[in-house]
């Protein structure tokens, strides 16, 4: 299916104009995902104009933060089948991108995306939050970390914070209804050397979703006791 009409009026109403060449790619890795979906559990979003609008779209709902328009290393945390670190390497081809996931079966579909796009900087590695944020090579290293549908709050955070920058900051992306998550999590972000800098909602057009963006400034070394073993951190959440 090539109807690009959602893409291009959607991208219009949060202010992205897309150049012919990516609504290529994107159309390619639609195909893609579609047919991988059909052999492998990637996402349980199969209709085209439902991947345009809450994969594509939303992921890229991340741009009006403006974090995005420079060379920064970014890297998604839990990225599943590619959201947001793809969709947001289409349009920013300057960042430098890591997608981590402990699924390799999903990595493994992601190397294929990676190719068949022709992709450069960005790289789709096999494994935990737990671990890769103990290793030097990806602790601290960081100065965006995304996350989409992976955790509440307080467990995402020690996944997350590990890996940022000091200075760098931690985006959630999150559903619209983030009060209490966010609150329970305070006590985590604060001991994982982050404090919450903005929450900022979206809308996505035409089809009202609404969610959040929880921008979490990373402002102190996150202390080396975290993130804890593999499974810790979700069994006995900060
Ligand atoms: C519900 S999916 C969301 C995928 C994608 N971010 C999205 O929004 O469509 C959650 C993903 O997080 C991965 N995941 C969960 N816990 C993880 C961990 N501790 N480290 C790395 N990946 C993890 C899962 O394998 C899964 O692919």
């Amino acid at each position: 299916m090539t109807d690009v009409s959602t893409m291009v009026d959607i991208g219009k109403q949060l202010n992205i104009n897309f150049k012919e060449d990516e609504i290529k790619k994107f159309l390619v890795y639609k195909e893609l995902l579609k047919e991988w979906n059909q052999r492998i559990n990637i996402t349980s979003i199969k209709n085209d104009r439902e991947i345009d609008i809450k994969h594509f779209l939303d992921s890229l709902t991340l741009l009006n933060t403006g974090l995005f328009d420079t060379k920064v290393k970014v890297i998604d945390v839990g990225t599943g089948g590619g959201f947001p670190g793809v969709p947001l390497k289409i349009i920013k081809e300057q960042l430098d991108m890591i997608l981590l996931d402990s699924l390799n079966k999903r990595i493994i579909f992601l190397k294929e995306i990676i190719d068949k796009l022709g992709l450069g900087g960005i790289e789709a590695i096999h494994g935990r939050a737990e671990e890769f944020g103990r290793n030097e090579l990806y602790r601290e290293k960081f100065d965006i970390v995304v996350s989409r549908a992976v955790a509440p709050l307080n467990i995402l955070s020690e996944y997350c914070l590990p890996f940022v920058k000091k200075s760098g900051y931690f985006i959630a992306m999150k559903g619209s209804n983030i009060d209490e998550e966010l609150n329970n999590s305070l006590n985590a972000i604060k001991i994982l050397g982050g404090r919450v800098k903005e929450k900022r909602f979206v809308v996505l057009p035409e089809i009202d979703i609404c969610h959040s963006l929880i921008i979490i400034e990373k402002i102190k070394d996150t202390s080396t006791k975290y993130p804890r073993p593999a499974g810790k951190p979700k069994k006995n959440p900060l």
